[in-house]
């Protein structure tokens, strides 16, 4: 088991050996050894962008049978549904399964009935749950500004409460556990680019802290529950992450830049530019001033980075991010000069406390895990207009 340590070694390393593979488990195993799977592996927030990435590279091993946990806060079932019945996947509703439903109907009708009617059944973090696995990928919490900062105190549980339960079921069976936190770690960062080192330069009271001090308190039960329980764990810097399946009006500035100009362009088509102005959709909202920057890695290079980290040996933090470092400026010329030079862009005001420039420093990443980046920003930028062309219903237009 690995001791390497951060933060210039000044951490304890660790006195406990691993824990062992939950009884129950285990005793499945020498049992059904035929048909056991080599891996169950759980993925918290499995319905949300990264996470249902995550998930469907996972379900391409057949050694792995994958469970998902989701309040669909942000995340949609619709990211899932080509796993929905398989045989190695479980969605998990309000911890139990369809099989169980009728047993249990009573008990659902009496608790559940109107989200058994009109909303998908949810699993959320914030309550306790038991269940018998080898992996957690623990991925759960809102990601977008926007919606993290609509109900800040839920954000704060999910990212504290939420970590703490996940904690609890890794140490009682045993299961090695991943925490995806965030650059915002280094809130808005003195030192660039940021080296896993770095201790940041966050708000604590700031409109973004119910994020960034949650995760970084998510990190240190982490580490908590690793020095004194001898927990397996894994921490995962992540920098901003983009691709195919994003929320069309997630808010985050890939997904935004991207959905304004085809929505520009789809109502330019139907409008003429000089009759009717005002009909032609929003302009790219540039945040000013502008010059902030930020580094963006394609969903699959850190679908990858994920796996690595999971079944290496090293505990992390580790950033998981792509260096190329662009202002919000020159990502939005990027996406115009891809869909359409003729979409204006408008300087709109910037929100409270946004990090003034984010690169990963990667060093670790790649001497620990072989892993960096494969997919530039001008390469992962029309995969994902695709995408959003086609759920969008806006095809592109053929050049004459
Ligand atoms: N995408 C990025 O750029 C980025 C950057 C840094 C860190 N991260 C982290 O990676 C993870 C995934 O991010 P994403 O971009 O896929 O976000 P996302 O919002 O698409 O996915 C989050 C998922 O978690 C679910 N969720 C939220 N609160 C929950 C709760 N209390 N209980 C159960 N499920 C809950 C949501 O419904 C959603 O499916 C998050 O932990 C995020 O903080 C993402
Ligand atoms: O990578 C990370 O660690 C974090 O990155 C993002 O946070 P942020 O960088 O603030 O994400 P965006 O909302 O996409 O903003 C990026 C920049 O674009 C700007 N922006 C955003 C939206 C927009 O329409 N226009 C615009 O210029 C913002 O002002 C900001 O400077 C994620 O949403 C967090 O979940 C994640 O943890």
């Amino acid at each position: 088991m690995a001791s390497e340590t951060v933060n210039g070694g000044d951490q304890q390393t660790i006195t406990k050996p691993p824990p062992l593979p939950s009884p129950l488990r285990f005793s499945k195993f020498f049992q059904f050894v035929s048909w056991q799977s080599n891996l169950r592996i759980l993925v918290t927030g499995g319905a949300g962008f990264i996470g249902s990435h995550l998930v469907d590279k996972l379900m391409e091993n057949e050694k792995n049978e994958v469970i998902v946990i989701d309040n669909y806060f942000t995340g949609s079932k619709d990211n899932l549904k080509k796993w929905i019945g398989h045989p190695r996947f479980e969605l998990i509703r309000h911890g139990f399964n369809d099989d169980e439903k009728d047993k249990n109907m009573v008990y659902k009708v009496s608790h559940y009935a109107v989200l058994i009617i009109d909303l998908p059944l949810s699993v959320d973090v914030t309550e306790t749950l038991l269940l018998e696995v080898d992996q957690i990928y623990h991925l759960a919490c809102p990601a977008s500004p926007i919606f993290y900062k609509y109900n800040p105190v839920k954000t704060i549980k999910t990212n504290v409460i939420g970590t703490l339960n996940m904690l609890g079921l890794a140490k009682r069976v045993g299961a090695r556990i991943l925490l995806t936190s965030t650059s915002e770690v280094y809130g808005d960062p003195i030192e660039h680019p940021q080296k896993e080192e770095y201790w940041g330069n966050v708000n604590p009271i700031g409109v973004r802290s119910c994020y960034d001090e949650g995760k970084r308190v998510a990190e240190t039960l982490m580490f908590d529950y690793h020095r004194q329980h001898g927990l397996e764990i894994r921490i995962a810097r992540i920098f901003n992450t983009y691709g195919p399946r994003m929320n069309i009006d997630d808010g985050r500035v890939v997904s935004n830049f991207i959905a304004q100009a085809i929505r520009y362009c789809s109502w330019n088509h139907i409008a003429p530019p000089a009759c009717i102005p005002f009909l032609m959709g929003e302009p790219l909202t540039v945040q000013a001033p502008g010059t902030q920057t930020r580094s963006f890695c394609y969903v699959s290079d850190m679908v990858d980075g994920l796996i690595r980290l999971m079944d290496g040996d090293h505990t992390g933090p580790i950033n998981i991010g792509n260096p190329g470092e662009f202002t919000m400026m020159e990502l939005a010329e990027a996406v115009k000069e891809l869909i359409d030079p003729k979409v204006p862009l408008k300087i709109v005001e910037n929100t409270p406390d946004d990090p003034r420039q984010r690169k990963p420093d990667i060093t670790k990443a790649k001497e620990l895990l072989g892993w960096e980046p494969k997919i530039t920003l001008r390469e992962g930028l029309p995969l994902m207009e695709e995408d959003f062309r086609q759920r969008l219903g806006v095809p592109k237009k053929q050049a004459n």
